[in-house]
């Protein structure tokens, strides 16, 4: 807690020797007597008294450069309008400076009395103690210092006119009814002084500002004995006639003071004499400055010059300035520069803050991020800023004010419109995206429909777009994401154009599939059994299949909402692909192997089975040569049907396809040749083809032959009958012998069960196995045992080269082809 207004309380009741030589000086007693050490006097101050106070006008002129650190150190610059201005005027050495000091607390210099020489040069200005007011005082008139000249006075008046709401002219109670007096001069110099800043001076057509102006009059040392209202009516008297003779001009003649002026009047007794009763009335006279439910309340809203507190530092260097330049005072001029000044300060303020706020969205838009709320947070910073600048510019000139309003707008909506454009940038991306991966999870869909997909999609996407654009948006701004919003509509076509043709691959994909499996049977079926008509079959078939795989596609093709440009591709592809795959399967079936074996079979078909169907059993009668040359004759005519692609009537044949499409590069690399497209077999591979069946059907021949041999080598009849009766006996002597006939019933018993459990063949097989094995052994024993003889080697050798020549000539026969010759050479063996 301060404890210093008690050790001063206890100080001025016991007094120091010092101390009671201090008080005994007046200018101490003033000093003494600041409302910081009289807190008895009924007001308690309020404000930073003793921070000091600023010399506003030094003696030569300068204006400071201090007023609004000062304002501020006071507490002052952010009152906006509720502070009050006021100056005081008079001869010098009147005890003006006392008098601020007693009645605002403030710490002006007083004169020092022993010296009586002039205390206050220029301007001084001092915040109230007791409420937000500043007090000037001006320095006095009428000093020996500066003599006749009335230049700083008429300044300093002006400057004050302009801008202080109340006038306080001090003056002595005996300068009343002097006419001549210093005062007299004075208040002429604040009346002209005035009419030429609110009267419209002399251009009549120039509007003024009709502002009032309070004087108050402080009349000091009243000693009582004239009573106040006598004083005041001649002072009001004196008003008039100074008024009266003020060389006005025309539009000005019928003016009266009082439409420039509010004249009020308070009397102050003399401070030496009646310390006491100056304290008092100086105590009223403050709440007159003070207390705003007094009807006599000095600072009316009428007088408030309407300088907002943070602009009365630029606007009073201003006025100086203009002063001092003795250019026609135009405070409207003065104003409009002032609210331009302030406004531009509060608007870079406002900007400032602003983009720190904006700085954090812009980064992650930037980035290509979407911020969510985006549009939210703008409108927000904006009506932040806009609520900022309308608090402390709103205050200023009204026209400059919406200006720089509408300025402060222009520039934030710039600063936040590249924010927009990478937000509505930003959102097309993502909604491109999330379209892609609505389009791909909905054609997963079993038995989807491709149209009703897309188009979902795309609403949704230009849903989803068009919400957050109008969400960023803000509105009166040129900011438009329309052109956005087309680009994004060409880039949903292009992904759904995408998408489709993905699709439309993947369908004429399938349908080849379906149309390869559909060609499969007809193809194999028609090409086993070749005859005359066998291509009409294959190209009806085919010419089936590929007219159900393009009914198959258009009625697909129908949701996928193709343009006939790209049906019309797709269709050749499909047509194109038909028939490569016809083609492939037809390289297939004429493949020498198949072609071969289709042709063996045919042979054989005719040749080892008779008209009905039964296989022939070759008898020396029969005429082989002749069965074996129509058989193969016949075969070799269909031959020829293999070599190319030959309907009976030529319109059975298929459109081919144009060789430019590369319709499946990747499937079938090969050039598509339409001169050889319905050629199959070459002429060279033909009589290849030829020769090599002729081998096989002459292998055929032989194999014929020698059945017939085979069956001619049987066992004559008549040798059966000379057995019988060269037998006779030997096959009596066996039935009637009971262990010969007990031995062939058992004989005749196995072979029986033999037969009927199939054991035949696998006896014979053990038989024949045991007989070889024999005879290797035996081979070999005889081998080794004449191993050391020379002669049995020479013996040996003659045969296996029999042997060997009987084996070359097998393979000679086989290198020419010769399936004759060949069999021959096994027959030898
Ligand atoms: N008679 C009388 N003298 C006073 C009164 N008030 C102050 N004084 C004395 O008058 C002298 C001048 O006082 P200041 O307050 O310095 O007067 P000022 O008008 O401010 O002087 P400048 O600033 O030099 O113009 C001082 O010695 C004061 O003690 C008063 O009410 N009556």
């Amino acid at each position: 807690m301060n404890q210093t207004p008690q050790i001063a309380q206890d100080l001025l009741k016991n007094p120091t020797d010092e101390l009671k030589e201090l008080l005994s000086n007046p200018s101490t007693r003033d000093i003494m007597s600041t409302p910081g050490l009289s807190v008895a006097n009924g007001h308690s101050p309020t404000n930073k008294v003793g921070d000091g106070r600023l010399q506003v006008v030094d003696e030569h002129q300068n204006f400071t450069k201090d007023l609004s650190s000062y304002l501020e150190r006071w507490g002052l610059l952010d009152k906006g309008f509720a502070y009050d201005v006021v100056a005081v005027f008079g001869s010098q050495s009147t005890g003006k400076s006392t008098l601020l000091n007693r009645l605002f607390g403030t710490s002006f210099d007083v004169m020092d009395e022993a010296k009586r020489q002039q205390t206050t040069k220029g301007i001084w200005m001092c915040p109230s103690a007791y409420s937000s007011t500043l007090v000037m005082d001006v320095e006095g008139t009428d000093g020996r210092e500066r003599g006749e000249d009335q230049d700083f006075e008429r300044k300093s008046a002006l400057f004050s006119l302009a801008s202080t709401e109340v006038l306080i002219v001090n003056l002595w109670e005996h300068q009343i009814g002097l006419y001549q007096g210093a005062n007299m001069g004075l208040l002429k110099t604040v009346f002209e002084v005035n009419l030429g800043l609110f009267g419209g001076g002399v251009e009549e057509n120039k509007p003024r500002p009709q502002e009032k102006t309070h004087i108050l009059f402080v009349i000091r040392d009243h000693v009582g004995s004239t009573p106040i209202s006598n004083l005041t009516a001649t002072l009001t008297a004196d008003m008039d006639k100074i008024w009266a003779s003020l060389s006005k001009p025309d539009h000005l003649k019928e003016s009266t003071l009082q439409q420039y002026f509010d004249l009020s009047f308070a009397a102050l007794p003399h401070k030496i004499l009646m310390p006491d009763k100056f304290e008092e009335a100086v105590l009223e006279l403050r709440k007159r400055f003070v207390d705003r439910s007094r009807s006599d309340y000095i600072f009316q809203p009428a007088y408030h010059k309407r300088i907002p507190a943070d602009g009365v530092g630029f606007y009073m260097e201003g006025i100086w300035q203009q002063v001092l330049t003795n250019k026609d005072l135009d405070l409207p001029t003065q104003q409009e520069l002032l609210a331009q000044f302030r406004c531009d300060e509060i608007s870079a303020a406002v900007i400032d803050t602003f983009n720190v706020s904006s700085k954090v969205v812009r980064k992650p838009v930037e980035a290509g991020s979407v911020v969510e709320g985006l549009g939210a947070l703008i409108k927000d910073w904006i009506a932040t800023a806009l609520s900022k600048f309308d608090r402390d510019a709103s205050r200023y000139h009204a026209g400059v004010y919406q200006r720089k309003r509408l300025d402060l707008l222009a520039v934030l909506h710039t600063s936040l419109s590249p924010v927009f454009l990478g937000q509505v940038k930003n959102l097309h991306k993502m909604v491109a995206a999330k379209f892609t991966k609505d389009i791909t999870a909905g054609l997963k869909d079993p038995g989807y429909d491709f149209a009703a997909v897309v188009s979902k999609g795309k609403a949704k996407a230009r849903e989803e777009f068009l919400a957050g654009a109008k969400e960023v948006k803000v509105e009166n701004t040129d900011w438009e994401y329309e052109h956005e919003f087309e680009l994004l509509d060409e880039d949903l076509r292009l992904i759904a154009d995408r998408c489709r043709a993905d699709e439309t691959k993947k369908m004429v994909n399938a349908i080849e599939r379906t149309v390869k499996r559909q060609l499969l049977e007809p193809v194999e079926l028609a090409l086993s059994k070749p005859k005359p008509g066998m291509w009409d079959t294959v190209l009806t078939a085919y010419r089936q299949v590929s007219s159900t795989a393009e009914t198959t596609y258009l009625t697909k093709a129908k949701s996928f909402g193709c343009t006939d440009e790209e049906n019309e591709h797709a269709l050749s592809t499909i047509r194109a692909r038909s028939w490569m795959a016809l083609r492939r399967k037809l390289e297939e079936q004429i493949s020498d192997a198949t072609i071969l074996g289709t042709l063996r079979t045919t042979f054989e078909e005719r040749f080892r089975y008779d008209e009905h169907g039964v296989p022939r059993v070759w008898r020396p009668e029969d005429d082989i040569e002749t069965a074996f040359t129509k058989a193969k004759d016949e075969t070799l005519t269909l031959l020829p049907l293999f070599a190319n692609i030959s309907p009976t009537h030529s319109t059975l044949l298929p459109k081919l396809p144009t060789p430019e499409v590369s319709h499946d590069v990747d499937a079938d690399p090969t050039p598509f040749d339409p001169s050889t497209a319905y050629n199959l077999i070459s002429p060279t591979r033909m009589l290849s083809l030829e020769n090599r069946f002729k081998r096989d059907a002459d292998a055929a021949y032989v194999e014929a032959k020698r059945s017939v041999v085979s069956s001619v080598a049987q066992v004559p009849l008549w040798m059966y009958g000379a057995l019988a009766v060269l037998g006779w006996n030997e096959a009596m002597a066996v039935l009637f012998n009971p262990l010969y006939f007990a031995m062939l019933l058992v004989i005749a018993a196995s072979a029986y069960l033999i037969l009927q459990l199939g054991l035949a063949g696998p006896l014979l097989q053990i038989s024949r196995t045991i007989i070889n094995e024999i005879r290797r052994i035996a081979t070999d024993r005889l081998r080794e045992a004449f191993a050391d003889v020379p002669e049995a080697r020479q013996l040996v050798e003659p045969v296996s080269a029999v042997a060997s020549g009987v084996e070359d000539k097998g393979r000679e026969a086989r290198r020419r082809g010769d399936l004759l010759g060949e069999k021959i050479a096994e027959l030898d063996k």
